[in-house]
């Protein structure tokens, strides 16, 4: 949809509405109400159930936020706004502007239903919306949508209301009395320590940061695995550093009154210590899970059959190829995934237990948590040990929420320490928020970083988002020999430094690659794997991301990097497919003709950077499109200096094919199927690819069904 703008405002009243079941849409639309009156727009802040209170026919802008609950439900205090607006009829509402902020969950099936299902009802009455729909999503952290789209706000408004910023009516602050209490000795403290930030003049000095001794491992901090290394069945295990993260704060004095601080996560769970360990384990013959992972298909527990890495030694990126193994038939398609479960490191789950002052003794205790209101993820365990739960349950490596943040702040012993971290939490602190979370702060960095911080173990269980399971696209075919029995995929092992020699490495890639002895570049590898098990479960694909039924459409596959995975299972299938067609119509050497017949044009374009190094999947390409499966390959090379006959980057490919590929859309019913990581090359391809093709869309009128 594109967002309309008016040249000149229309109005000269804002009305903020929200529908919340447990506070975060409530305390959005507050601080956006707050904020817009800040600003100078008239504005007024309603739940969604006082809908009468609104003067629907005159107030022309508002703006939504909605949260989604239950089983893609609307919040409880808006059910009668809801059974209002069903009733409604015709288009009452055709002079209204309006824009939606949606927040969700994508572990949630319906993911945002309540904004999806506002937005299509306003509209159907006339409505129109003035500024893009956002979606928030509380699995990876809400502000990272939450943020930007409050801050494009303004603009948007700017143009819909009028704004009259004579009216500075600064709202009162609404702080509790300890965090009133902590604002206070931040201006007091300030002003005693620096007396020109009172007055806002400008600071010569430097930069206050949370911490100089960057890059630096706090032994001490890491009490308990200091001198008694742990030993796990795989040997040693080297404690996990913990990096001071820095952050400019010398802004912070200019701020007398913290605003739109995030509710702490109530305290629920309590933690119960078993004297007989229970059944936390699933036991099958080829080893042990923890119990209480939850898969919406049936847990496998995969061996290993092979492993080959793509990529040699001077290649940017190490990636792998492995095959995992079942002694079962699995279903599935070229298309779908497969969800691994993948544990913590080791190194960084016994660091922060450490720094969490539990004793090496204690980890392996079994646990029961209980309490009203335990986060969905933990409810399934019964009892297992704090390892298990540390190693499969909690996300340790995400960025840390605005929620958490101000949790945080509540146990730092240190004044200072307080004072940054609430500071962070608040809307005043959102460039200090921001730059904290851009370093990619794990649990045990931010412990580093604030070491005053002393937070019970059962509000880390309980406050630390589920660790997710890691996807990844099926390389082969279902049809080909033993095609049920195994399953291929093919992964960038993730690790990256950041500035300052901070080192991060991703959950699932590193531990695999590990796990299978960290193969050297070459010939796939096929033994050493013997005990070694993987929790994985399918995951079929919902966005019809297959080949399509009618074999004869012809299909074009756009794949850098990476992204050519699930086409390697795409054009294994169509193999297959023919192979197959072909006994059938019993066609032996006869002419060629016959088959093609049945099979469309198979395109693909992939991009790498050098063809000697991550030309990924090389041979196979070149079988393929010797067999006749593959009819056309195309290949762009972006770091080699002299590229003949090709572009740089997969849109240049598709640029210079461009009338050819019409004429297979517009004579052929072609299908394109575009995939990649937005991160890899810097997500230059894939973005400019869809730019490219979206661009044909617009002209064409015809693409934007096409997508697959
Ligand atoms: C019991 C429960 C059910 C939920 N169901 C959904 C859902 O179906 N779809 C969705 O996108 N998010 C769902 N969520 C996630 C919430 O929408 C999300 O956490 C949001 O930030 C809550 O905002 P609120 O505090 O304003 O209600 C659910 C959350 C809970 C606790």
């Amino acid at each position: 949809m594109t967002p309309e703008t008016d040249p000149v405002p229309h109005t000269d009243h804002l009305t903020v509405l929200f529908a919340s079941q447990t506070g975060n849409a409530e305390s959005i639309s507050r601080n956006i109400y707050e904020q817009a009156q800040e600003r100078g727009f008239k504005s007024s802040h309603f739940v969604l159930n006082d809908f009468a209170k609104v003067d629907w026919d005159k107030e022309n802008c508002l703006v939504f936020i909605v949260s989604t609950t239950g089983d893609g439900d609307p919040p409880d205090n808006s059910t009668k706004f809801w059974r209002h607006l069903r009733k409604l009829k015709g288009v009452g509402l055709t002079k209204a502007k309006y824009a939606i902020l949606g927040l969700g969950d994508t572990n949630y099936d319906n993911f945002c239903q309540t904004a999806k299902r506002l937005d299509t009802r306003l509209q159907e009455l006339g409505a129109s919306p003035f500024y893009a729909r956002g979606l928030a999503d509380d699995a990876t952290g809400l502000e990272e949508t939450v943020d930007p789209w409050i801050k494009n706000l303004w603009p948007a408004l700017a143009h819909q209301v009028i704004c009259t910023p004579t009216i500075h009516d600064l709202p009162q602050p609404h702080l509790t009395s300890e965090e009133e209490r902590i604002v206070k000795d931040i201006i007091e403290k300030q002003e005693h320590d620096h007396p020109h930030h009172a007055s806002h003049a400008p600071s010569s000095e430097k930069p206050a940061e949370v911490s100089a001794r960057n890059g630096d491992v706090d032994v001490a901090s890491l009490a308990g695995v200091v001198g008694n290394l742990s030993v796990t069945e795989k040997g040693p295990v080297i404690p996990a550093t913990g990096y001071s993260i820095e952050v400019d704060f010398s802004d912070m004095a200019n701020h007398s009154n913290l605003t739109a601080l995030p509710r702490v996560p109530n305290a629920n769970l309590k933690i119960i210590e078993l004297d007989q360990p229970t059944s936390g384990t699933t036991t099958t013959k080829f080893g042990t899970v923890p119990s209480f992972l939850q898969t919406p298909t049936p847990l496998l527990l995969a061996k290993v059959n092979s492993v080959q890495c793509l990529t040699p030694d001077d290649a940017l990126k190490r990636t792998i190829s492995v095959e995992f193994g079942f002694d079962d038939d699995v279903d599935y398609a070229p298309g779908d995934a497969f969800g691994i479960w993948a544990p913590n490191d080791e190194s960084l789950v016994r660091s922060v237990l450490a720094a969490l002052a539990v004793k090496e003794s204690d980890m392996n205790k079994q646990i029961k948590l209980d309490g009203q209101g335990i986060p969905s993820h933990l409810q399934p365990i019964e009892s297992a040990t704090l390892l298990d739960i540390f190693r499969y349950a909690i996300d340790l490596t995400t960025a840390p929420k605005k929620a958490n943040i101000r949790l945080y702040a509540d146990y730092a012993a240190d004044l200072a320490e307080k004072q940054k971290l609430m500071f962070m939490a608040s809307k005043q602190g959102a460039d200090q928020f921001n730059a904290f979370r851009a370093q990619g702060p794990t649990f045990l960095d931010i412990l580093h970083t604030f070491p005053s911080v002393k937070i019970p173990l059962v509000r880390v269980i309980e406050t630390l988002p589920p660790l997710q399971p890691r996807y990844y696209s099926i390389t082969n075919s279902p049809l080909a020999k033993n095609g049920h029995r195994r399953w291929c995929c093919a992964f960038n092992v993730v690790t990256y430094e950041l500035p300052h020699s901070v080192k991060r490495r991703g959950v699932c890639t590193p531990w695999l690659d590990e796990l299978t002895n960290k193969v050297p570049y070459g010939k796939a590898v096929t033994s050493g794997f013997g005990s070694i098990r993987v929790a994985m479960f399918v995951k079929p694909n919902e966005t019809k991301f297959n080949l399509p039924a009618d074999t004869s459409k012809p299909v074009i596959m756009i794949g850098p990097g990476t992204g050519v995975a699930p086409f390697m299972g795409f054009l294994e299938h169509r193999t297959e497919q023919r192979r197959i067609k072909k006994r059938l119509m019993n066609i032996g050497t006869g002419p060629r003709q016959h088959l093609e017949d049945h099979f469309g044009d198979m395109w693909l374009f992939f991009g790498c950077r050098h063809r000697e190094k991550d030309w990924l999947f090389k041979e196979q390409m070149q079988e393929f499109k010797n067999e006749g499966v593959l009819t056309e390959l195309q290949l762009a090379v972006s770091r080699e200096e002299d590229v003949r006959n090709s572009g740089k980057y997969v849109q240049d490919l598709i640029k210079i094919e461009s009338k050819r590929i019409w004429d297979l859309l517009s004579k052929k019913e072609a299908l394109i199927y575009v995939c990649g990581d937005a991160k890899e090359h810097g997500g230059f391809e894939k973005t400019a690819a869809m730019m490219e093709l979206n661009k044909w869309a617009q002209e064409k009128r015809y693409l934007r069904d096409l997508w697959a």
